[in-house]
């Protein structure tokens, strides 16, 4: 098929509209030319067109069958074709996969960030992701770590490839136009892109600037999560995972790195030819890439504010069933109808640690101060929850809330069952707000025993309905806690 090409900033191209493959965890197959994906076997002797086959596994090859993950690739020469990897002495050190007293520290305090400024030099993808958060180890394959990127331009006779983790990359400003083993993948911010351990990647910026969040999860794939009563249907479709048709370039690159990442440090290896050289593949171990807007939200029909895990796209599990490593939830827009019920998240303190972003909009919970390209960390049991201003607006509103459409906004959660450690650039950046606190300490006490015994003719109308029995029993209930509190 011929292709209607768009040139980028930098001269490569791209088409206008790829065309990708649909489905999330299916076996897939894809061949740039009809004929080059062996039929019967894997590994022939000799592969059409003369093609080198080389698997890349994503998972131990003796994985149960459920979770087992590899991909067959024929491509013109093998990833093997390059000289010793060098350590690269680094660009920047910012990059953690292991996280210790050495290189991050804890912290209960919610953080706060404003958007990270886009810098005027010349920084690619590689030169602008640094890591602000994380636990664990890629080394011990049990861990995750939360970077984000700001860069302007795009990657040049280099690819990259994560050896330590998954990646799933969240831009909030600049399309990312990603060439990988598999085929190329454009994604604009509201949708995400998980680029899998081991794939050779390289990203180009047609926009010029950049920004964006990256969760890297290490010993785990992200997977759909299970929908439970909600039945076979709702939130995050597979059919809506978009995978690349194979594509390639045949192309000799003198002087071409592949920059690895390993350990958390940064290698480069010399060849001379594209690492998109491959022509055909097959397989279900692949990069895909998912529009938020897609999402099919459930949500509080009647009363009360339901938990954010009902937002979850994709989730990474730990060992531990309905433990997540890290869980990828959205706040999308949504209708919001609960009745006599404080709409927007509650206040609380959660086992797990929650990191957030957002993409575009304001943010349900927050009447200022957490802005587009910012981020926020509400660490392991640390209070958090509306800030005045939300908290006030919402009760001062009263009973009377009519439904409401939230509507402009991407606000997203990564949520993770490991206690997150910071970076210090993180701690030290300008960009961290540090009167983040002072959002909640204009709640006052509106305590009042007066007005709880009000709140007991409140609470009789509107459990009439419930039928007489509850109201009283619960009536009674009220006036002996009053009595309790020598009121009567
Ligand atoms: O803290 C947050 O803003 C995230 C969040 C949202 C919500 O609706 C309920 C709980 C929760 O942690
Ligand atoms: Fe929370």
């Amino acid at each position: 098929m011929e292709e209607k090409l768009t040139s980028n900033e930098d001269g490569s191209d791209f088409p206008a509209e790829l065309e990708y493959l649909s489905g999330f965890g299916n076996h897939l197959s894809s061949e740039a030319i009809s004929g080059a994906l062996p039929q019967e076997q894997n590994n022939p002797l000799v592969c059409p067109y003369g093609l080198y086959a080389e698997q890349l596994s994503g998972t131990s090859f003796t994985s149960p069958r459920k979770l087992n993950q590899r991909s067959w690739f024929y491509r013109i020469k093998p990833s093997v074709t390059h000289e010793p990897f060098k350590s690269l002495i680094p660009r920047h050190k910012k990059l953690v996969s292991e996280f210790n007293h050495s290189n991050s520290s804890t912290n209960p305090t919610q953080l706060r960030w404003k958007p990270a400024k886009i810098p005027e030099s010349s920084t690619d993808f590689i030169d602008g992701l640094y890591t602000v958060s994380g636990a664990g180890s890629s080394f011990l394959r049990h861990g995750f770590a939360i970077h984000m990127y700001t860069a302007n331009k795009s990657m040049e006779n280099c690819a990259f490839c994560n050896a330590d983790g998954d990646f799933l990359i969240v831009p909030q400003e600049g399309r990312l136009w990603i060439k990988t083993e598999c085929g190329r993948l454009q994604v604009s911010p509201g949708e995400i892109v998980v680029v899998p351990q081991g794939f050779r990647f390289a990203i180009d910026l047609p926009d010029g600037p950049s920004r964006g969040y990256v969760a890297e999860v290490f010993g785990t794939h992200f997977q759909l999560p299970d929908l439970g009563p909600i039945g076979a249907n709702g939130l995050a479709a597979s059919r809506d995972f978009l995978a690349p048709t194979a594509w390639f370039e045949d192309k000799v690159c003198p002087g071409y790195i592949v920059v690895q990442k390993f350990g958390g440090e940064l290698f480069t290896a010399k060849q001379d030819f594209s690492p998109f050289n491959v022509v055909a593949w097959q397989g279900n171990y692949v990069p895909y890439k998912y529009d938020l807007s897609k999402f099919c939200p459930f949500n509080t029909v009647l009363i009360d504010h339901g938990d954010p895990s009902i937002n979850t796209v994709l989730t990474a599990p730990s060992d531990k069933p309905g433990v997540a490593l890290l869980d990828f939830v959205i706040f999308p827009p949504r209708w919001v109808v609960a009745e006599h019920t404080f709409r927007p998240p509650y206040f609380h303190r959660n086992c797990m640690s929650e990191f957030m972003g957002l993409i575009f909009g304001r943010y349900e919970a927050k009447a200022d101060g957490f802005l587009p390209g910012g981020a926020s960390l509400h660490n392991c049991m640390s209070p958090h929850g509306p800030d005045t201003n939300t908290f006030e607006a919402t009760v001062t509103g009263g009973n009377d809330a009519k439904p409401f459409r939230i509507t402009d906004t991407m606000a997203f959660m990564f949520e993770s069952c490991l206690i997150a450690r910071v970076c210090p650039w993180a701690l030290e950046s300008p960009d961290m707000d540090h009167n983040y606190y002072q959002c909640w300490m204009g709640l006052k006490s509106h305590f009042s025993l007066e007005e709880s015994n009000l709140k007991c003719t409140e609470m009789q109308n509107r459990n009439y309905s419930r039928g007489n029995g509850y109201v009283v029993e619960k009536l009674a209930q009220k006036m002996e806690d009053a009595v309790d509190l020598g009121c009567k």
